[in-house]
């Protein structure tokens, strides 16, 4: 089966979402990018995750063509290749409707960055963007909802903020692999529920002090890392 990996990442990708408790119905989708074979595959849009397959991903070039597949590819593809275009250094995207987080970007507010927990993930706040224009979500909305996301990340590393709240609408998350990006929504879900509750227990909470965001997210990241174990 040609594609084989990149089909299988992502299958189990789709399945985590629903088992990890953050998506309800087909409100989610992951993808995968082989970018020595210029594709990436992705779920097919609205179909129960208990009939997916490996076979019935998608498989998608960077033009936005369908590669190979019989399904219609998932409704926020464009938003996928357009994260997956700008952001070279990640090789997969996760898009979820995690209550919390979901609650967050609803309100259109970035989740501040309370503890060691968030830290060890964001190397500062989960960023928010800004409402998209009428125009922009009545002429290609999925693509320019990429677009709203690339804003909002100029000046920002996305590998030191793995993922952002679209205003109005739910998290994206990336990483290095398919399987990461479903490791920060995890996160994502559970950052913004501890914050929640400490804005509940302390309305006037600071973000946490700068020496404790930096060893927390230095020890896990980058050259300084000493966190678990080597990568192979
Ligand atoms: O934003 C939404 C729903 O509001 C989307 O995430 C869709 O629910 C995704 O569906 P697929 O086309 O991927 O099945």
């Amino acid at each position: 089966m040609m594609y084989k990996d990149i089909r299988e990442q992502v299958y189990e990708a789709n399945l985590a979402l629903p088992r990890q408790g953050l998506i309800n119905l087909t409100f989610g989708n992951a993808s995968a990018a082989d970018r020595d074979k210029g594709v990436f595959a992705i779920k097919p849009s609205g179909v129960d995750y208990d009939d997916l397959t490996p076979e019935s991903m998608v498989i998608v070039d960077f033009e936005g063509k369908i590669v190979e597949g019989n399904l219609r590819p998932s409704s926020d593809t464009p938003t996928h290749r357009c994260l997956l275009l700008a952001f070279e250094e990640i090789g997969g995207v996760v898009h979820t409707h995690s209550t919390r987080a979901t609650a967050f970007a609803q309100a259109g507010k970035p989740i501040p960055n309370f503890g060691t927990t968030h830290a060890d993930y964001f190397y500062g706040e989960i960023p928010v963007t800004r409402k998209m224009t009428p125009e922009e979500i009545s002429g290609g909305y999925e693509w320019e909802t990429g677009n709203v996301i690339l804003e909002r990340f100029s000046g920002l590393n996305p590998l030191d903020f793995p993922g952002v709240l679209v205003n109005r609408h739910a998290p994206f998350t990336w990483g290095k692999t398919v399987a990461k990006a479903v490791e920060v929504a995890v996160a994502v879900e559970c950052i913004a529920h501890m914050a929640w509750m400490s804005m509940q227990l302390n309305p006037g909470l600071q973000a946490i002090e700068r020496e404790l965001l930096d060893k927390h997210f230095l020890r896990k990241h980058g050259a300084t890392a000493y966190y678990g174990q080597p990568e192979e």
